[in-house]
């Protein structure tokens, strides 16, 4: 059993070695505490999330993921499925996208956290139903809730009162010696997950949703208001940010079964 990411920073973290992780990254730039985490990634990891080769073999890629033996069978099972992911286009305006990064960026210093998935800042703020309705109204609400109703096909989960808890928040991504690079990959632990293209594809390069679904590893194409719903098993990550500024809107679906 090798020793996490947390126990080598503990043990030997050092100046010395800050300017080692960024000298040895190929991202010029970036956070240190980012740069230190790719130098941990196993190489089919990297060539996934740093250099976005959807070509790589998806059973390698889990494998050389840390993860729980229930989390790696539910990993397995999502990649073999072909309906775990799709994309809904247009399902926010480009006004409620342009407010909600507007909010972002003027509430995103003052509620900087740390992220579960790699203890790295967090770079996003969190919301509730009532602030989220508050800033682009409840029929806009309406329409994110309905989303995982489409991709099961189960008019059953379109309603409100379908889910037992929603997890909100809104995130920005940058290539910066300030900023989130990148999400590694990893599984959400709910039913659902709604990701909510904030902008286009076309304004920044990297940052691209990718999944490991319907046998491999799949990159996600959007526009701004696009939304993906996948469900919370599917391992995914954003991949290494080049040039420009990602904003996504991230809805969990929790249900109590
Ligand atoms: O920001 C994104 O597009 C993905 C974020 C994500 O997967 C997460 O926070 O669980
Ligand atoms: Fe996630």
């Amino acid at each position: 059993q090798r020793p996490g990411v947390g126990g080598f920073k503990r043990l030997q973290k050092c100046n010395a070695q800050t300017a080692f992780w960024q000298e040895f990254s190929t991202l010029d730039g970036i956070d240190e505490e980012f740069a230190e985490q790719q130098w941990y990634l196993p190489s089919v990891v990297e060539r996934a999330l740093i250099d976005e080769e959807s070509s790589v073999n998806p059973h390698h890629l889990l494998q050389s993921l840390d993860m729980s033996t229930k989390t790696r069978e539910q990993a397995l099972g999502a990649l073999a499925e072909s309906d775990a992911i799709d994309t809904y286009s247009s399902i926010l305006t480009r006004d409620e996208c342009y407010i909600l990064q507007t909010y972002l960026l003027k509430n995103v210093e003052k509620e900087l956290g740390i992220d579960n998935v790699d203890d790295c800042a967090d770079w996003q703020v969190n919301l509730d139903v009532e602030e989220l309705e508050r800033l682009i109204g409840s029929h806009a609400v309406d329409r994110l809730f309905q989303v995982p109703s489409l991709l099961e096909d189960d008019p059953a989960i379109d309603n409100r009162s379908a889910f037992e808890r929603v997890g909100i928040f809104i995130r920005v991504y940058e290539r910066s010696p300030q900023g989130r690079p990148w999400m590694p990959f990893h599984s959400d632990g709910n039913a659902w997950t709604v990701n909510v293209a904030l902008n286009d594809d076309a304004d920044y390069e990297g940052g691209r949703l990718m999944a490991l679904t319907d046998g491999a590893l799949q990159v996600v194409e959007r526009g701004q208001g696009d939304a993906t719903c996948h469900r919370g098993s599917v391992y995914h990550a954003v991949s290494a940010m080049k040039r420009g500024k990602r904003y996504s809107m991230i809805l969990f679906f929790h249900t109590d079964s």
